[in-house]
């Protein structure tokens, strides 16, 4: 039995789809990533699998627990640990007053080890404290009565880098200890760090759901190429380049691709994105003489451009990215 599992899920205010049948489940065990821009319905997913929203359609279930049913919700949530984009604590109490009522509502296996890790000043008022940590003592009230299950939305916004890697580190532990994490994050260092897989969404809909390894894989290799002299450009005329960026003899500025170039033309530095069998491109790039060759993984953000793109583009919706790194050849641009 999986984690989570949504089934068409479906959340419509009038007009507005803020989840369109959206179907996807998270295995025990994993750190799953949800990510989206402002207003793609992450929040709406969220709030619907803790019972806070009742779905237009569908299903949705929690630890085998169907959350639209308020005994099996209730169920569920003894074993789930939530931390909410911005946690309603009572701002006239102290972080310690805090964690007793939490204590005594959820029970408390362990707060002093936690504390140790995430130190809110327990003894203020937290009306007093600072946005991150608020953050802090969420993730002490979120974690303390040993959930198997945590959802978390944005957990790391307001964390100082410390705090961010003594997090990440610890998600990990609990991942080891068995503990399922789904969270939803714009911090896209910090998905690629962390996550087993990530589910996309967009206006509603799920784009992608995948291993961030394949995701990053099917995004493509940034390559930069210094030359002792300049290389004939059609040399760069294979399959799987793009966005080919130069500077040098005869062709400067950039083009999405190479067909329409002058052939006479040649560059001694570029840079592009490849997608294409890297073995081809050194073989094609053997007999010149280089200064300097890098190729790296391109930023999860190039990744997340191709899925979120400017509306209107076409940017991946309904497609996968493999779809589009066929689409997206040498290109046709001139
Ligand atoms: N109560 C509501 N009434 C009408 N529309 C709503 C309501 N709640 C959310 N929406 C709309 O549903 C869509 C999805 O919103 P949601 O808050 O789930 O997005 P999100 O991905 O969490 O965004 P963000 O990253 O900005 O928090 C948006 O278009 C939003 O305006």
């Amino acid at each position: 039995m999986a984690a989570i599992e949504l089934e068409g899920l479906s959340k419509h205010y009038g007009d507005v789809r803020a989840n369109d049948d959206v179907t996807f489940s998270v295995e025990r065990g994993e750190i799953f990533g949800y990510l989206g821009p402002n207003g793609a319905g992450k929040t709406t997913t969220i709030r619907t699998l803790l019972g806070l929203l009742s779905p237009t359609s569908g299903t949705g279930r929690l630890l085998g627990h169907d959350v639209t049913d308020e005994a099996e919700l209730i169920e569920a949530k003894r074993k789930l640990g939530y931390l909410p984009d911005t946690p309603a604590f009572d701002e006239t109490a102290t972080g310690r007053e805090i964690l007793e009522l939490h204590a005594s509502i959820t029970g408390d296996e362990r707060s002093d080890d936690l504390l140790e890790l995430f130190d809110p000043p327990l003894d203020r008022l937290v009306r007093e404290y600072s946005h991150g940590n608020v953050r802090k003592l969420g993730l002490v009230t979120t974690f303390m009565h040993e959930p198997e299950l945590v959802i978390l939305d944005e957990p790391t916004s307001g964390l100082d880098p410390l705090m961010q890697h003594r997090f990440a580190e610890f998600l990990r532990s609990e991942r080891q200890r068995g503990v399922t994490v789904f969270f939803s994050s714009h911090v896209l260092g910090e998905v690629r760090r962390l996550c087993d897989r990530v589910g996309i969404i967009r206006n509603g809909r799920l784009v992608a759901v995948e291993p961030v390894e394949s995701l990053l894989d099917r995004s493509g290799k940034v390559v930069r190429v210094r030359a002792v002299e300049g290389i004939p450009i059609e040399t760069f005329a294979i399959d799987g380049v793009h966005d080919l960026e130069a500077t040098s003899n005869g062709f400067d500025g950039h083009r999405d691709g190479v067909d329409g170039a002058d052939s006479e033309a040649t560059i001694t530095e570029c840079t592009f994105t490849f997608t294409g069998d890297v073995n081809a491109l050194l073989e094609r790039l053997r007999e010149y003489p280089l200064q300097d060759l890098s190729i790296e993984e391109a930023p999860l953000e190039d990744v997340f451009m191709r899925f979120y793109g400017e509306e209107g583009e076409g940017a991946a919706e309904e497609t996968s990215p493999g779809d589009r790194s066929a689409e997206t050849g040498v290109s046709d641009d001139a």
